[in-house]
């Protein structure tokens, strides 16, 4: 592995107004599916935002392949695709043709290489008849697909995976994580569910803003048998933290 490769999280830490949601988090990536496993409130989307450089955390910084993701937006856009638990969040405009083209334009292509772009990324998914379609007459699956799309039409070398699969019926969640396997991208996958996570090499799983435990897929029946052992329990004061 060079110098400069994978992710480095120095220090982390957040707040959001007076609460400190993640603390002193430090992590040296490397591997190519990677997991972040927490409950709810753990601070698992903040976390994920944070790495895509969408906010700009109290303390610390991140760094994906040598680039600082809040520093150099460019560089970080070209290099790390986040996808989020709800498509309805990142899908932005009315058209297919133009939600994809989108991500390419940040990325400095012009409208023809764009558009051109598009329909190389529709037929390697076999969704060439989705050009001209209206975002909002898709099914959540698809709508998940085109995301996905959106995503990986600009190339990154890193996918931020915050609870992708939630809410979607086993097939569909079966084809859309095949498409993510195949992609290219390493990826670092958050989620509550360790099914999601089975395979993945590398596992952090976060506790009350901080990592309790790293280590390998062993950690996956770990956490589960504690989150079975905490669900025994009548007290959901850890819900709200
Ligand atoms: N906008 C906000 N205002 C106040 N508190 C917030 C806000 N966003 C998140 N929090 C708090 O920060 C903590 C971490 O939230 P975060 O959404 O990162 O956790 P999570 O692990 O992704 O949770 P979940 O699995 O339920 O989505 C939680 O206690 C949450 O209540």
């Amino acid at each position: 592995m060079q110098a400069g490769s994978g992710i480095q999280v120095q220090g982390l830490s957040h707040d959001i107004g007076t609460r400190r949601v993640l603390r002193g988090i430090s992590l040296d990536l490397v591997q190519s599916h990677i997991g972040i496993i927490g409950r709810n409130g753990s601070g698992k989307s903040t976390l994920a935002r944070l790495l895509a450089g969408l906010i700009e955390p109290c303390e610390g910084r991140v760094l994906i392949e040598g680039v600082d993701v809040l520093k150099d937006r460019r560089a970080a856009i070209a290099t790390v695709g986040i996808l989020f638990q709800n498509p309805e969040h990142q899908i932005i405009f009315p058209t297919v043709a133009e939600e994809i083209s989108f991500g390419l334009r940040q990325l400095g292509r012009s409208k023809a290489e764009a558009r051109e772009e598009t329909v190389r990324t529709l037929t390697r998914f076999g969704k060439e008849q989705w050009l001209d379609a209206s975002t909002e007459a898709l099914s959540q699956g698809q709508k998940h697909l085109l995301c996905i799309m959106a995503v990986l039409a600009m190339g990154p070398r890193w996918l931020i995976l915050d609870e992708p699969f939630a809410g979607l019926d086993i097939p569909t969640r079966i084809q859309l994580s095949r498409h993510l396997d195949g992609c290219g991208a390493r990826l670092l996958h958050i989620s509550h569910e360790p099914r999601d996570l089975a395979g993945y090499g590398r596992i952090c799983w976060l506790d009350k803003g901080s990592i309790r435990a790293d280590g390998g897929p062993a950690l996956l029946a770990e956490f589960e048998a504690e989150m079975i052992r905490e669900g025994g329990r009548d007290d959901l004061a850890d819900i709200a933290g």
